[in-house]
């Protein structure tokens, strides 16, 4: 018989959404069940950022080497070791996996269980020879690659994000398909350590971002030898003698593109397989499960969070959603999810980070916007460091208030912090101008953007009229 769980909260999925509601549910001594099927840490710490990031850094050294000339230091060609590269790849892994480790959660008060979770009723969810009946339920089972319904591709041999970390040789030839976040990370990475990499992409190349911060960012990727083929249609792929042949229709016709590799990453889909979640009542689309406004399902008494609800998929977005229920079921507050305030960054170089609302979509839910743009080639430490590519952009209202930003450079994804707090909070663009930046750094482009607001009316006629009255006093 299987054994019954009784817990107030039910967790479905150990990754970045799943972990966090736990810890702090835990936290606050309430009983936890935390189900996963697979690895603790889910995409983020075992085949996506934790993983992609730190491919990303050695590739930067790769690049250092090659461009130090411009500091007066011998350039060259690197020599990349990939096999080591892998082993570093994975030692930042090791580093990171006792905060999300079994054991941790154990330690931490909350009982982990190591198998697949399914409903089997509205308020019944079975785990391996176990059932559990919680309070409230969390699904949070994360996303896996899509397959595009591309002819051949089933029959392929082909990378995913799941895969492409065993690698352990590097490829001749990377052919990627799709040039999101992924693709675009995962195409400079690898063209820094060595490989030629094409990127296929059916629509705009990184579409996440306002169109002339992508274009920075793909004309340094095209500056560095990443071939970004866009709009192209992938008619069909099949298995040829060194690799893959990649068949691309083009004016009416075909032409072949050789490969040695080929990664696809052409987007998520949620994990909803295999949940049961027409038994427990919980509608989903090929887009995710749908929630409301509070991250409810249609069961009032289960909510989702994480990539399995698709719209922002980022760790930090889970992270939130999880402060989020975890405030709603065990303090019964009311809560509400704005995926307005959810910054995105993608770690290409130069880095692409926004928050909030770009010019067209703030142009047409207000009707007077301001938009600020300050290039870092203004910027004395972007001078220094022989960087200058990029700018910051802040979206306004007519009276200042910070609608949103985005921010193309080196450490943009750091400097977004700010901007982040700033929308969330209704800032307005005057908290700027009291920055007190140290110098020199990159944030000093805040101060800027807000001098570049005000100046049209410091410098105007009645600015003028004050300081020439008070010359009257003395
Ligand atoms: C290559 C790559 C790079 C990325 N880089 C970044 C980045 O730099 N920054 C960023 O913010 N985001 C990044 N992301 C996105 C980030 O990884 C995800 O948004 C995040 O992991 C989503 O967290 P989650 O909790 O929703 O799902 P996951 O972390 O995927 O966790 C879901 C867990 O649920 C488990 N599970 C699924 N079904 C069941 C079941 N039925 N029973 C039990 N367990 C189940 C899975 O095994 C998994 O462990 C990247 C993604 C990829 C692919
Ligand atoms: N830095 C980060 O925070 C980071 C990094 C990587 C991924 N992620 C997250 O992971 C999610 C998935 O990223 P992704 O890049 O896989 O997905 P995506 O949906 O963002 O981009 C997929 C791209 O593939 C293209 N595409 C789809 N089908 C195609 C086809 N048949 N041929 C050619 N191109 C095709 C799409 O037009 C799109 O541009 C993102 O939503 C993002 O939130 C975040």
């Amino acid at each position: 018989m299987a054994t019954r769980l009784t817990p107030d909260l039910c967790v479905i999925g150990a990754g970045s959404g799943g972990l966090s509601v736990a810890a702090a549910a835990a936290g606050f001594g309430v009983p936890v069940v935390l189900v996963e099927r697979h690895r603790m840490g889910g995409d983020c710490l075992n085949t996506g950022c934790v993983p992609s990031k730190a491919l990303l850094a050695a590739a930067k050294r790769a690049q250092a080497i090659r461009t130090a000339g411009t500091f007066g230091i011998a350039a060259g060609a690197p020599t990349v070791d990939f096999r080591a590269v892998m082993a570093h790849v994975r030692a930042v892994q090791a580093a990171i996996a006792p905060n999300d480790s079994e054991e941790r959660f154990t330690a931490l008060g909350v009982t982990v269980i190591r198998a697949s979770a399914r409903f089997v009723s509205a308020g019944v969810v079975a785990a391996g020879d176990v059932e559990i009946a919680a309070r409230r339920f969390v699904i949070a089972t994360g996303s896996k690659p899509a397959l595009p319904p591309i002819a051949g591709l089933t029959d392929t041999p082909h990378l995913t994000t799941d895969t492409i970390w065993d690698l352990d040789v590097l490829p001749r030839h990377l052919a990627i398909i799709g040039g999101g976040p992924v693709g675009c990370e995962l195409a400079q990475a690898f063209c820094r350590l060595g490989s030629a990499v094409t990127v296929l992409e059916a629509a705009r190349p990184l579409a996440g971002h306002a169109a002339d911060c992508a274009d920075v960012a793909i004309a340094a990727l095209r500056r560095e030898g990443v071939v970004v083929r866009s709009p192209v249609d992938v008619a069909a792929v099949h298995r040829a003698a060194d690799g893959v042949a990649i068949e691309i229709a083009e004016n009416g016709g075909r032409v072949t593109l050789e490969a040695s590799h080929l990664l696809v990453a052409a987007g998520r889909r949620p994990n909803v397989d295999c949940l049961g979640l027409d038994r427990a009542g919980i509608a989903s689309s090929p887009r995710g499960i749908a929630v409301d406004a509070g991250l409810r399902t249609t069961n009032r008494r289960v909510y989702a969070i994480g990539d399995v609800i698709g719209g922002t998929m980022f760790t930090h977005a889970a992270g939130w959603q999880a402060g989020l229920v975890v405030r709603s079921a065990l303090f019964r507050l009311p809560v509400t999810f704005d995926p307005d305030v959810i910054p995105r960054v993608t770690f290409t170089d130069p880095e692409l980070a926004a928050v909030g609302l770009d010019e067209a979509s703030a142009r047409s839910r207000h009707r007077d916007v301001r938009v600020v743009r300050v290039p870092f080639s203004d910027n004395d430490r972007a001078q220094a460091e022989r960087d200058t590519a990029g700018f910051l952009q802040v979206v306004m209202t007519a009276r200042g208030r910070i609608l949103g930003a985005a921010i193309v450079g080196r450490d943009a994804g750091e400097m977004i912090g700010a901007w982040s707090l700033a929308v969330a909070r209704g800032a307005n663009i005057r908290t700027f101008a009291a920055l007190i930046a140290p110098y020199p750094t990159r944030a000093e482009i805040g101060r800027r953007a807000a001098f570049a607001f005000f100046a049209p009316r410091l410098t105007g006629r009645l600015a003028k009229g004050i300081i020439r009255a008070l010359r009257w006093f003395g």
